[in-house]
């Protein structure tokens, strides 16, 4: 066991320290301070799910993972589940021999079903927060909004395409431009809709606490971290644990 200076050490410390010192891999001080975080939340939250929302490309399956383990929960992606019940169909598939509606009723229903289940972290797709009934699911467990500005959503899912993302298909052309513009026009739709989580979590915010310039410095890990530390705050009405704060 660590000593104990090292949770008295301030939030903008131990983050600083831990992407300081890695980008892209967790490194041994983030890891352990995840799986501190998540036992002391897991013990808070009692059982209750994870329910994360946010637009496409924002982290909720990436983020969801590592999450589920900090907290010792199961993951699942609401979209796998849907294509499992689909046979193995893909999300494009579905959209495009089914439509969108049908797409929409087997995610509403995987979303009833997942809400009756004990200790889930489940990543939503972006568009869930549409439907007012995928609420009353999610709101059976702790939902969190990952707030990630529109630049560095686009970059990511023009880096790795929109194959599973069929609202943000596009023929030709700037692949960030399209999908910028894509994004921004589901984000007016949708904006109001993710603000009803109990939980937001801003990407820039953090980054600004941190003073990293680069978004893209924050790690997913460094993200789940914040996510723990933000519904341990939900959960105790804002009287945090003050051993990770300043
Ligand atoms: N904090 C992060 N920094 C950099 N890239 C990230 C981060 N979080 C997720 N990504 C990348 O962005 C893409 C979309 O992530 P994903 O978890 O699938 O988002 P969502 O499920 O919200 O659509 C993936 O390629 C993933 O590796
Ligand atoms: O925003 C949306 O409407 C969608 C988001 C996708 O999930 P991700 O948010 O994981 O990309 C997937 O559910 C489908 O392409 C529709
Ligand atoms: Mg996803």
């Amino acid at each position: 066991m660590r000593p104990s200076m090292e949770l008295s050490r301030s939030r903008k410390d131990f983050h600083a320290t831990t992407i300081g010192s890695s980008y892209f891999h967790a490194s041994i001080d983030e890891r352990w301070l995840l799986k501190t975080k998540g036992d002391e939340v897991s013990s808070c939250l009692d059982g209750r799910s994870i329910f994360l929302v946010g637009m496409m490309g924002s982290g909720k399956t990436t983020v969801g993972k590592i999450l589920s383990e900090a907290l010792g929960y199961s993951f699942v992606d609401s979209d796998k589940y849907v294509e499992q019940v689909m046979g193995g169909a893909s999300v494009d598939r579905i959209f495009s021999q089914c439509g969108e509606s049908f797409f929409r009723d087997y995610e509403s229903e995987a979303l009833r079903r997942l809400s009756l289940m004990p200790q889930q972290v489940v990543a939503t797709g972006g568009g869930a927060v549409i439907r007012p009934i995928n609420w009353e699911y999610m709101k059976q467990g702790v939902t969190v909004y990952l707030d990630v500005p529109l630049d560095a959503l686009a970059k990511r899912i023009a880096a790795v395409g929109t194959e599973s993302r069929p609202l943000l298909r596009f023929e030709s052309g700037d692949a960030y431009t399209k999908v910028f513009v894509g994004l921004f026009t589901l984000s007016k739709k949708r904006g109001p809709s993710y603000a009803s989580a109990d939980v937001t979590v801003s990407v820039l915010d953090l980054a600004r606490s941190l003073s990293v310039e680069d978004i893209s410095d924050i790690t997913p890990t460094a993200i789940a971290i914040e996510v723990l530390v933000q519904i341990e705050k939900y959960l105790r009405g804002d009287n945090v644990s003050t051993r990770m704060l300043p």
